[in-house]
């Protein structure tokens, strides 16, 4: 049963076009990952999925009842992380959790209950009388996660909920993310770290200039660039000739080079290996290093559009 229906969505600012006649639909119990480079319209399409954000054309419905015609409902479904911390410093976590539970109608008993679950859940039970100005960063962000899920929504939308932390926030972040899944809640959640979403999702779509690009599971996007792997190399004393003649290479299907980062995506098993080296060898480049990787959505990215995804 699908939970979210995107249609043909369209958000204009000023004249450039953010979200492009998008489509897109998420189930009951799913995870979906919203995988996309910086720009490519995430926290856009969020914001009005939310309600936060006018619609300029299209529609959007969850659990069947329309944004533009019935957005205090759909609120009531939705607990947004959203990629800014929403905590007030001169609360404490504790009266934060409470503020946003209040916000969505709980009272009294129930609502204590969930303040206590929703602040165990996230490990800052220890912690809650404690104002944030005092956590470190990755505390701040499972606060910020605290107050989105004290009133157990149905669906949970994590827009890049990981920037900027320490690796324990970041590990507690992706698991808390699995066991909200597991207690019932469907979880859109927006990256541009391809590793994330590749870790945490049943359903993958890839969003690029306000378009979905590609959309399916893990294996089915791995599968359309099955016959493609890349080479990474870093590299010393690159030059403009060497990179001209790894184009020109017959089996080189695309290369991008950054810094002496070289980046070449070549057929499956038939790794012109040897000829790349040969070139680089040839005008005196320098390889530090070199790393062959199976093909992933990264490449898939690269292969759609000619560019990678941290451009
Ligand atoms: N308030 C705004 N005014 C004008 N342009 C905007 C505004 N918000 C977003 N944009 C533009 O819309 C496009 C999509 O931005 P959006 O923030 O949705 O991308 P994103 O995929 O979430 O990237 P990021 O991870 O950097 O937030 C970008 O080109 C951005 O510059």
């Amino acid at each position: 049963m699908s939970l979210v229906q995107i249609e043909q969505v369209v958000k204009r600012y000023g004249g450039m076009i953010s979200v492009d006649h998008l489509t897109l639909t998420i189930r009951q119990g799913e995870i979906y990952g919203l995988l996309g480079p910086n720009g490519a319209g995430k926290s856009t399409t969020i914001k009005m999925l939310c309600g936060l954000l006018d619609i300029d054309q299209g529609e959007i419905r969850v659990d069947g009842f329309s944004v533009r015609q019935r957005p205090l409902d759909v609120k009531r479904r939705i607990g947004l992380v959203p990629q800014d911390l929403a905590i007030y410093e001169r609360l404490t976590a504790r009266e934060n959790v409470n503020f946003f539970a209040r916000l969505y109608g709980l009272r009294g008993n129930l609502l204590q209950e969930r303040v206590d679950e929703a602040l165990e859940f996230v490990g800052l039970s220890d912690r809650q009388h404690e104002r944030p100005g005092e956590y470190s960063g990755g505390m701040k962000r499972r606060l910020n996660i605290a107050c989105a899920i004290a009133h157990r929504p149905k669906l949970i939308i994590m827009d890049e909920p990981t920037v900027g932390i320490d690796p324990q926030s970041r590990n507690h972040i992706l698991e808390s993310v699995r066991q909200l899944n597991r207690m019932g809640s469907t979880i859109i959640y927006t990256s541009h770290y391809m590793e994330e979403v590749s870790a945490l999702s049943t359903r993958i779509g890839i969003l690029d200039k306000g378009h979905l690009i590609a959309e399916g599971t893990q294996e089915d996007l791995r599968a359309q660039v099955s016959d493609e792997e890349r080479l990474i190399l870093q590299t010393a004393h690159m030059s403009a000739a060497a990179v001209q003649e790894l184009q020109s290479h017959p089996r080189i299907k695309r290369l991008t080079e950054t810094d002496g980062r070289l980046e070449v995506c070549v057929p499956a098993n038939h790794a012109p290996l040897q000829d790349v080296l040969f070139i680089l060898s040839k005008h005196d480049v320098t390889i530090q290093s070199l790393t062959r990787v199976e093909p992933d959505l990264e490449t898939l990215f690269l292969s759609l559009t000619g560019r990678t995804l941290r451009d």
